[in-house]
């Protein structure tokens, strides 16, 4: 147990608001080490280790940005926040986009401030991205590209600034989302996650705020929104660009004020989530059009991060496609997961993949489900010939066998020979299907 107080370092040229909070933070077991100046602050950090620090904006040699780079320089495991103005929202983004990972607002909140320190504590004590034995989903890839966005990542988890993904469909866009929760000091919170496109357009509203019973008609009892169900973790909003404009309008509010409205009610409910949001079109082109709101698309786009696609990092597909396989295999409950041709691979390396990852990941599906050995040909892929004469077949995993199972009593063997494939085809399909 450690025995020793966690130390914060607070910097403010005013004395008054750098000893309200250091009595704050002793109250919360933190031992306060103040400075009034940059130069001091730097001073401070060189002589001893710290677990947080907090600074203000305006110093009388500098100003709190130039600390932050200081910081992300020297000290990169330190997480800092910065102390601003009441609704100076730029700022924060300014700072957060410099390295902080997060804010406080002035006059500081004492809940708000205890919310940023256990996030602090939580990176300061617990580094490192592995959940203690869990499996965390993994990005794959050998490229540059791929390595430098898993860096990115791990340096975004330690941030509470909003992330946005950009990215065609099937790049990754969600796994980065996921991972970026599941290595930052929020893992222990709930990872929420909405496909905006997905849902119509009346609905967006209760599903993100939540409603009151008899708020609309259909809402037959009250409801908690994702904001909510988020509380403490991390919202995902898939395919923000979605959203209608009035909906965003209140996206824009629930940020800002850190709070949501449900329908039907008149009151703001606090509420502490990470945001982080993706979509497949360019935003910039939305805004220039008109149909997404500059100001939110500002908030949301505090830090970008491109997952590239497949095409231009052909490198990683090999480990990809070796992993996918090996995912496919467990989850039809085969004996081991089947292998790439030398042909194959070549083939996949040339393909375009126009739906990137997810486009791989069926085609190997469909592959394993049509492969009658353990080896995958290049005709087992049914890649998309630029000869014409070998366009026509491409069959559907979930198409209905040509003979039924029936006569054989549930006998794999025969009925694999009856149908002419291999039993673990058979077995594939079956599980595919939800046979039993
Ligand atoms: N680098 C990667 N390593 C391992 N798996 C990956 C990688 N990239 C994508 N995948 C897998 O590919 C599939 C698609 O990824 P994901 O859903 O994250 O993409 P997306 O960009 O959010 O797609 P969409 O825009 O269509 O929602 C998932 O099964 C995901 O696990």
């Amino acid at each position: 147990m450690p025995t020793d107080k966690a130390q914060a370092l607070v910097v403010d040229d005013e004395t008054d608001i750098l000893e309200l909070l250091r009595i704050t933070l002793a109250r919360m077991e933190i031992r306060a080490v103040t400075a009034t100046s940059l130069v001091e602050a730097r001073a401070r950090l060189a002589e001893q280790p710290f677990d947080l620090c907090l600074t203000d904006m305006k110093l009388p040699d500098g100003s709190g940005i130039e600390l932050i780079r200081h910081i992300a320089a020297h000290h990169p495991e330190l997480p800092v926040a910065m102390i601003t103005a009441y609704g100076n929202m730029d700022s924060a983004i300014e700072a957060m986009k410099a390295g902080a990972f997060d804010f406080v607002s002035k006059p500081v909140e004492l809940q708000r401030l205890r919310q940023l320190v256990g996030a602090a504590l939580k990176l300061a004590h617990r580094p490192g991205g592995e959940h203690g034995g869990e499996r965390v989903p993994q990005l794959l890839g050998d490229s540059l590209a791929m390595a430098q966005i898993r860096q990115l990542i791990a340096k975004l988890a330690r941030s509470q600034a909003p992330v946005f993904v950009t990215g065609e469909s099937g790049t990754g866009k969600e796994l980065a989302a996921r991972l970026i929760h599941a290595q930052g000091p929020r893992r222990d919170g709930p990872f929420v996650a909405l496909n905006c496109g997905a849902i119509p357009h009346d609905l967006v509203e209760s599903e993100l705020f939540g409603h009151k019973k008899g708020s609309f008609t259909g809402a037959s009892s009250d409801k908690q929104g994702l904001f909510q169900a988020a509380e403490g973790g991390t919202l995902f909003l898939d395919e923000v660009a979605e959203l209608p404009l009035q909906t965003q309008v209140k996206l824009l509010r629930a940020i800002q004020e850190k709070a949501v409205r449900p329908l039907g009610t008149q009151r703001e409910l606090p509420v502490d989530v990470r945001l982080i949001s993706a979509s497949h079109r360019d935003l910039n082109a939305e805004v220039e059009r008109g149909r997404f709101r500059q100001d939110l698309f500002y908030r949301i786009n505090v830090i970008e991060l491109r997952m590239p696609p497949l095409r231009e990092r052909r490198g990683d597909i090999p480990a990809l496609a070796d992993w996918l396989l090996a995912r496919i295999a467990e989850k039809s409950g085969a004996d081991g997961p089947l292998r790439l041709a030398p042909e194959a691979l070549a083939a996949l390396a040339r393909h375009p993949f126009p739906g990137n990852v997810r486009e791989l990941e069926n085609i190997l599906e469909r592959a394993t489900a049509l492969c009658e050995h353990s080896l995958i040909e290049i005709d087992d892929l049914y890649l998309p010939d630029p000869a014409p004469t070998q366009h026509d077949a491409t069959p559907d995993v979930a198409a209905p066998c040509t003979a039924p199972a029936e006569p054989t009593h549930w006998d794999h063997a025969a009925a694999a020979r009856r149908l002419g494939m291999s039993q673990r085809s058979l077995h594939y399909r079956l599980t595919r299907l939800g046979i039993e």
